[in-house]
C-alpha cells in the first residue's frame, strides 16, 4: 500500500512527486512486489492535485524540472507492470484525478461531498494531452470531452455514473474492498495481465515519451505567459478567500 502523506491536502509538490517515484520504482524492483494500492493518510483528501506554488513565480528552470517530475509519475503509474487500485478516500481534483485515473482500478469512498475531475479549465490552464489521453480511455471521448471543457468536479455518485470510478463503497469498507479487488487481480498469471495492460496502454505511453521534450517546451511557454501567472494567482486567493 502506498499512502499519500502531506497535509493539509496532499497537493503534488516536487518533493512529493519525487519521493513518490522513488518508492514506486523500489515497489516495481521488487519481484515479490505484484500489486499497489495508493490511497490517502490526509482525512477527506485523496490529492488536491499538482502544487499550485510550483507553477506560479518560479524560474523556467523550476518549471522545467516540475513538469519532468509530473510526466514521469504518469509513465511509472500508468505503465507500472503491478496491478494498481487506486482507494479515493476523499477529493481527487485535476493532478489527483490523473493519478487515480491512471491506475488499473478505482474505487471511491461514497460521500457525496467528495469530489473528483480534471477541473484545469477552471483554473485558466488546459489539461495537457496525455491527461486527455488517460482519461478519454476510462470514460470515453463524449464525457472526457464535456467534463474537460466545462473543468467539471463530480461528486463521487456522478463520478460512478459517468464511469470515472469503477465502484462506490461506504467510506469504512474502502480499504477492506481495495484488499479484496487486489486479490482478485493478482490471482491471473502475471505475465498474461502486464501484456494485455501494456497493449491497452502502450499506444498513450509512447506519444509521451516520444514528444517528452516537446510537452515539457510547451508546459514552460505556457506556464510563463503573464496572463496564466494572473489566472493562477487569481484561483489561489479565490481557495483563501473560500477558506475565510
Ligand atoms: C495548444 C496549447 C496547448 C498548451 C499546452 C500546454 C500544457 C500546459 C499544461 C498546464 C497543465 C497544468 C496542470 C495542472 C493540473 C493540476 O493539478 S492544477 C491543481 C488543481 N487543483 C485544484 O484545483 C484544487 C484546489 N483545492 C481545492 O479545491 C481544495 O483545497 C480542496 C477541495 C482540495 C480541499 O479543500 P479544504 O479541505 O477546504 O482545504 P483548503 O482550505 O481549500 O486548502 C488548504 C490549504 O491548501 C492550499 N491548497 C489547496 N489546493 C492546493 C494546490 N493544488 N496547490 C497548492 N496549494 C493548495 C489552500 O490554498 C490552503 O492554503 P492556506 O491554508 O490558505 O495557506
Amino acid at each position: 500500500m502506498m499512502k499519500l502523506k502531506s497535509p493539509p491536502v496532499n497537493s503534488l509538490s516536487l518533493e512529493l512527486l519525487t519521493e513518490f517515484a522513488i518508492s514506486l520504482e523500489k515497489l516495481e524492483n521488487n519481484r515479490a512486489c505484484r500489486g499497489v494500492i495508493i490511497t490517502s493518510s490526509v482525512p477527506k483528501i485523496f490529492s488536491s492535485g499538482l502544487d499550485i506554488t510550483e507553477m506560479c513565480g518560479k524560474s523556467m528552470e523550476h518549471y522545467t524540472e516540475f513538469w519532468r517530475a509530473v510526466q514521469e509519475i504518469w509513465l511509472r503509474v500508468y505503465s507500472s507492470s503491478m496491478v494498481t487500485v487506486a482507494a479515493v478516500n476523499g477529493s481527487s481534483p485535476a493532478g489527483g484525478c490523473l493519478i487515480a485515473l491512471s491506475c488499473d482500478y478505482r474505487i471511491m469512498a461514497e460521500n457525496p461531498k467528495f469530489s473528483i475531475g480534471l477541473n484545469e479549465a477552471q483554473l485558466g490552464i488546459v489539461a495537457p494531452f496525455w491527461f486527455k489521453d488517460t482519461f478519454v480511455n476510462v470514460v470515453g471521448h463524449r464525457i472526457a470531452e464535456r467534463s474537460l471543457q466545462l473543468g467539471s468536479l463530480h461528486s463521487a455518485p456522478e463520478a460512478h455514473k459517468l464511469g470515472l470510478v469503477d465502484e462506490l463503497v461506504p467510506e469504512e469498507k474502502l480499504m477492506e474492498k481495495a484488499a479484496a479487488v487486489m486479490a482478485q487481480w493478482l490471482a491471473l498469471p502475471d505475465h498474461a495481465r502486464q501484456l494485455t495492460k501494456t497493449m491497452m496502454r502502450k499506444p498513450v505511453v509512447d506519444r509521451l515519451v516520444a514528444h517528452r521534450e516537446e510537452d515539457i517546451k510547451n508546459f514552460v511557454t505556457f506556464i510563463s505567459k503573464e496572463s496564466i501567472q494572473k489566472s493562477l494567482r487569481m484561483y489561489m486567493e479565490m481557495l483563501k478567500k473560500r477558506k475565510s
